[in-house]
């Protein structure tokens, strides 16, 4: 039955919350959003019961993802003022790797009473980056084996992904591991939920999963990590993929319940929300990077051949769309770490003027730091503080400052640390270039293109023309885009991204000027980033450890 002028439902899952957007099929009009907070936005320091966790834990809990279809869905369609009869489908996007494990049914160990209390039972969140010692040991075997899928993640497994998290929950808590019959990505989850089906979709299987050319790493090698590792990718990985755009399944009875819309409308295969973020900029072609800038950065751009990028996220046939080889690359910390500057170090009279000002401090640091020359501040930072995962690929790597005296004031430093993030993704962009992925553009995304003085800083210090996407949702309309594919309202995606995408270009242009005094900034970077990030200098690592064994001795008299 053909509906009049359809419209499809975009889901983002993001890090503290999930936004729904009401999107119309025939034009990409975006009619209505909403979004809705996590009620245990993402668990740190304990589990809702008191249970500690330890140093670099992220976890969340399932129920708020739910939450999310019974709030922000329906909030979306009343802000759109449309008739649930109208959605043809419904996609979403998430957060990876976003691990979940599972019962076979689908239920998580964290929902169980008898694991409520045992932190390997939680959803470990993309920033769960306490599994390093276990991607030191997969990588260091990785290259000693020689195995063929390492050159694909650009020499390095993060520890942030599936395997690496996956050894973690083993060897920790090896009964909890025992009762997962699934090891899921969140963003398959719930895909799961809307459809009563699991579905693996192609996406974080292949960047996070190290599925290649169908196959996983092999029992060999896993046993030789952990004998008891063996039968990770047999017996909790392994699951028939979904190509991203296909129909995943229909919605049930029970998510048409929780979320307003009828039943049996086409669900989308899941997906990331950096790469399904492509589409909503029509920026599909080879040479147009797409930087989705919010708490973390993640960059993704298609390639018409498969080149091996050091210090790559991945390459994926098929991980962005059909038919090109998707690369990703990201930075861990961006927003995250201005958002850190703000609420520690900014004193107490410059968040009553922000105040007095009616703006955010954000906004407050921006502008007087937008008024100096470049270098001015005298300073120069590295982007570390939630570790590096392109092009070094350590997440125990940590912030630096260099150049601070008694004369520095916040809003030197708040610019220091936008400048080390923009230089932080020249050295992506320059490592891609080196590799023969030259990026020609960049589409911009997130809660960061708001900020003009970052945005120009960044055309400036990559000398690359920036187009913004206009939609303040990117992944949200991405996955409305992948909706409408999956419903049979266009053939592909990059026919529905051609009509329903939303990108103004070239919004800011590189000042040659002040693109050359950010060379001489840059040297000084790259100095600072090779010695403490490639090796000649520990200290970041041997300071983990001291804080490890501190944080332990503490724990142990507790
Ligand atoms: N004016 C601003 N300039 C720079 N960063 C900002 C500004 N306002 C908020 N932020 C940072 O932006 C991040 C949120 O970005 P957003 O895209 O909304 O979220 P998410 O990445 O979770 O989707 C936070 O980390 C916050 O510290
Ligand atoms: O690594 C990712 C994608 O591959 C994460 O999803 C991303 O870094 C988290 O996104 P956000 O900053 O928007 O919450």
């Amino acid at each position: 039955m053909s509906v009049p002028d359809p419209v499809v439902v975009g889901v983002d899952y993001g890090t503290l919350s999930g936004r729904a957007v009401v999107v119309r099929v025939g034009d990409g009009a975006e009619l209505g959003s909403a979004v809705h907070e996590y009620a245990h936005a993402v668990l740190t320091e304990a589990l809702p019961d008191g249970t500690p966790l330890g140093v670099d834990w992220a976890l969340q809990v399932p129920s708020d993802y739910i939450d999310v279809l019974r709030h922000a869905v329906p909030a979306a369609i009343e802000a759109a003022g449309v008739d649930p009869a109208r959605v043809i489908g419904i996609a979403a996007d998430f957060t990876a790797c976003t691990m979940v494990p599972t019962l076979a049914d689908g239920t998580p160990l964290s929902e169980l009473p008898q694991y409520a209390g045992r932190p390997h039972a939680y959803i470990k969140l993309w920033k769960h980056h306490a599994a390093q010692g276990q991607a030191d040991r997969i990588n260091e075997l990785a290259a000693r084996r020689g195995e063929a899928w390492l050159p694909r993640y650009g020499g390095l497994i993060s520890s942030e992904w599936e395997f690496a998290k996956g050894l973690q929950l083993l060897e920790e808590d090896p009964e909890i591991y025992g009762a997962m019959r699934h090891w899921v990505e969140a963003a398959d989850w719930i895909v799961w939920q809307l459809t009563g089906e699991y579905v693996r979709n192609a996406c974080t299987a292949g960047y996070k999963g190290i599925l290649q050319d169908g196959q996983y790493p092999s029992a060999e090698f896993l046993a030789e990590l952990n004998p008891d590792f063996a039968t990770f990718v047999a017996d909790k990985l392994d699951h028939p993929i979904g190509q991203l755009g296909a129909r995943a399944g229909s919605l049930t009875a029970q998510a048409a319940a929780w979320t307003g819309l009828p039943e049996g409308i086409a669900v989308a295969v899941g997906n990331v929300d950096a790469h399904v973020t492509a589409a909503a900029g029509d920026a599909l072609r080879p040479g147009q990077m797409v930087a989705i800038m919010g708490t973390s950065t993640c960059h993704v751009m298609n390639g018409s051949e498969l080149r091996e990028v050091p210090g790559m996220c991945g390459v994926v046939d098929g991980g962005i769309v059909a038919g090109l080889w998707g690369y990703e690359a990201g930075q861990s910390g961006v927003g995250d770490i201005f958002g850190h500057f703000v609420s520690r170090h900014v004193p107490a009279d410059y968040v009553a003027a922000a105040q007095a000002a009616g703006i955010s401090v954000h906004e407050h640091l921006t502008r007087l730091a937008a008024a100096q020359p470049i270098g001015a501040h005298g300073l120069i930072a590295l982007d570390w503080h939630s570790g590096n995962r392109s092009v070094l690929v350590d997440h125990e790597l940590s912030g630096v400052l260099v150049g601070e005296t008694l004369a520095t004031k916040p809003e030197d430093i708040y610019r220091a640390l936008i400048e080390a993030t923009a230089f932080g993704t020249r050295t992506i962009i320059e490592t891609f270039a080196k590799a023969g992925v030259p990026a020609e553009e960049l589409i911009i995304s997130g809660g960061l293109a708001k900020n003009t003085m970052l945005m120009q800083i960044y055309s400036d210090v990559t000398r690359l023309p920036l187009s913004v996407i206009t939609s303040e949702q990117g992944p949200a309309l991405g996955s409305a885009i992948h909706a409408a594919v999956a419903a049979g309202a266009y053939p592909d995606v990059p026919a529905a991204a051609a009509v329903m995408g939303r990108v103004a270009r070239n919004v800011y242009t590189p000042d040659e000027a002040a693109a050359a005094a950010y060379d001489e900034l840059f040297a000084e970077y790259t100095t600072l980033h090779d010695y403490f990030g490639r090796g000649a200098n520990k200290v970041m690592r041997r300071l983990r450890a001291i804080q490890r064994a501190a944080t332990a001795k503490v724990e142990a008299t507790a």
